[in-house]
């Protein structure tokens, strides 16, 4: 079957399905595989629209979606650029962290390429197994920290997967150009361990003294595969995320994006939470719930503001309160803090404040930031304590998927009497309180990571700095006008994200050229006309015409 022409009708990226029409059917050897009707990709998709309507459950619609995607890649992501908002929380968060957690029991087909302990030594031959002529994208975890739901080992593929989706969708690489990719080290997560249906290694988390070579070799590996892939680090648990970044971010083209997307979203948003509320970033207080990989990233973003306003550093952590699940980080708590986390220890409590409450009262915050992974943190005492003393509160329920957001927007719009500016990392609906309708932002880092990864690839960044996560972040702000910040609004709709993707990649090339870290000669003498020619858009024109 293999050999025969007709094995296109088995190949996603080459299929159309109905839209073949009459001359490549008979060119293909297809007469009489297909039904009579040639369809247009519009047509297939009302079809796949109503398919996908038809499932009352999310996770039934994942699945569609995928299987759709392993048929025919063109319509897939043609229904799916057609339908942004109803289907990124299907192939995304919130549906793709349960899809996660099921994901030994629900697999069907693999998708992308598994690299685990028993593999060391032969990673860079196994990536020649790998079909498509070329990668410019990898999306790369060790699962062990997967959205808040924990250590899910191999089952973490799905995220990977929905991450390279959005770079599809989202900013136009090629689908066939992605690789999401599992380091399968072990899981920690007995549950796994004792599941039949668990498809990683079945044994515990490797020990480091194995864990950074492996992760070392792949790579290395990849880079000598593909020399101007970009990685993508995601969903790798503080033990070792900031430690990759640290010893890699010199060497490759790669970030983290829950360290960097992150912060970069979340210092978008409170770019516009300041116009909001019309108070400068010098007299915003700002109390974290959470101080992992986004916590820290978030701050160190949002210390640029401060730097920008010519504020030293010193003094800048002075509006930082970090608390984890030991209560405030101090320097005298007696507890031996990481370097990410004694950056912004206080040094001037001589007393112990154990709960997110507490220190509320203490500080009397004007923005409460959760990235605990902790859902229902932010009670309505914390909250009603809080906007007690400030006018208008930012409160950023950060923490995905929806069950583990450290509150719902309408709770965060009822306590605070909707005063608050608000958002999450998972979507909420529209919100209806005393005549009012509240549009929750989402502060996800799906606005930064398509773009910012486009923009690097596309002028061949020796690597992904600073200032082009600052300058991600400024460009996503000014998506948002003065007219729509004073009503709260601080992200602008999903709808817009290929608009938003393609400024940001305009504005990090801009910047790569600027900083000397941008390869490609001659510079574009357009960038934007440059990024939108390199740009994917689904459709069955270019296929089969010689
Ligand atoms: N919205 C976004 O774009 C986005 C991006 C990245 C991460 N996140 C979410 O943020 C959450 C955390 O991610 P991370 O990478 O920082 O994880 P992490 O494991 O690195 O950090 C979690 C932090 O929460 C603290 N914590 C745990 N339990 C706590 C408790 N009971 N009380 C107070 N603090 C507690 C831990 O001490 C740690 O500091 C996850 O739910 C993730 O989905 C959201
Ligand atoms: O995956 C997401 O939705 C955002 C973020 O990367 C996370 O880990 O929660
Ligand atoms: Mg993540």
């Amino acid at each position: 079957m293999q050999n025969k022409p007709s094995f296109v009708l088995r190949n996603p990226s080459a299929n159309k399905g109905t839209g073949f029409n009459d001359e490549e059917r008979n060119k293909l050897a297809l007469k009489g595989l297909l039904p009579p009707k040639v369809e247009t990709l519009q047509e297939q998709s009302d079809r796949a629209l109503s398919q996908f309507t038809s499932f009352t459950n999310n996770l039934e619609k994942y699945i569609f979606l995928n299987c759709l995607r392993d048929r025919n890649e063109t319509l897939f992501y043609y229904l799916l650029m057609n339908n942004l908002e109803l289907m990124f929380p299907i192939i995304y968060t919130p549906t793709v962290g349960e899809a996660c957690q099921k994901f030994g029991n629900e697999f069907r087909f693999a998708q992308g390429m598994y690299f685990a302990t028993q593999d060391k030594g032969s990673i860079r031959s196994m990536m020649d197994n790998w079909p498509a002529d070329g990668v410019d994208i990898i999306v790369v975890s060790d699962g062990s920290r997967i959205l808040g739901l924990g250590d899910l080992g191999t089952n973490g593929m799905g995220i990977p997967v929905g991450k390279l989706q959005l770079y599809v969708a989202g900013a136009g690489f090629h689908p066939t150009r992605t690789l999401p990719v599992i380091i399968d080290a072990g899981t920690n997560t007995k549950k796994y361990l004792e599941d039949k249906y668990y498809l990683g290694e079945r044994h515990t988390r490797v020990a480091d003294d194995q864990y950074y070579p492996l992760v070392d070799e792949f790579l290395q590996a990849a880079f000598d595969k593909w020399p101007n892939v970009l990685v993508q680090f995601e969903d790798i648990s503080n033990d070792h995320c900031f430690k990759l970044l640290d010893d890699y971010r010199d060497k490759f083209l790669c970030f983290n994006d829950d360290i960097q997307g992150t912060g970069s979203v979340i210092l978008s948003g409170f770019i516009n939470s300041v116009r909001a509320v019309q108070k400068p970033i010098t007299e915003q207080r700002m109390v974290f719930l959470g101080a992992g990989s986004a916590g820290i990233g978030v701050a160190d973003c949002i210390m640029s503001l401060f730097e920008e306003a010519g504020v030293s550093k010193e003094q800048a952590r002075k509006s930082f309160w970090f608390v984890d699940s030991k209560g405030l980080i101090t320097t005298t708590r007696g507890d031996t803090l990481t370097p990410q986390k004694r950056a912004y220890a206080r040094e001037d409590y001589d007393y112990q404040l154990k709960s997110l409450l507490e220190v509320v009262r203490d500080v009397k915050p004007t923005a409460l930031i959760g990235l605990s992974g902790i859902g229902a943190s932010f009670t309505q005492e914390i909250i009603e304590e809080m906007s007690k003393h400030v006018e208008k509160p930012i409160i950023f329920a950060l923490s995905n998927p929806t069950t583990n957001a450290e509150c719902t927007a309408e709770q965060a719009y009822q306590w605070t009497d909707g005063r608050c500016i608000f958002a999450s990392g998972s979507p909420f609906k529209p919100v209806e309180y005393k005549n009012h309708t509240f549009v929750p932002g989402q502060g996800n880092n799906m606005y930064i990571f398509p773009g910012l990864g486009l923009g690097a690839h596309l002028c061949r960044s020796k690597h992904v700095t600073d200032a082009m996560i600052i300058t991600a972040a400024k460009t996503l702000s000014k998506f948002v006008d003065d007219s729509e910040v004073v009503t709260g609004k601080i992200y602008p709709g999903l709808q817009h994200i290929r608009e938003i993707s393609t400024k940001i990649a305009v504005r990090v090339i801009e910047k790569a050229y600027e900083e000397g870290m941008a390869q490609l000669t001659p510079r574009p003498t357009d960038i934007e006309a440059f990024v939108r020619m390199n740009q994917y858009n689904p459709s069955y024109d270019q296929k089969f015409n010689n």
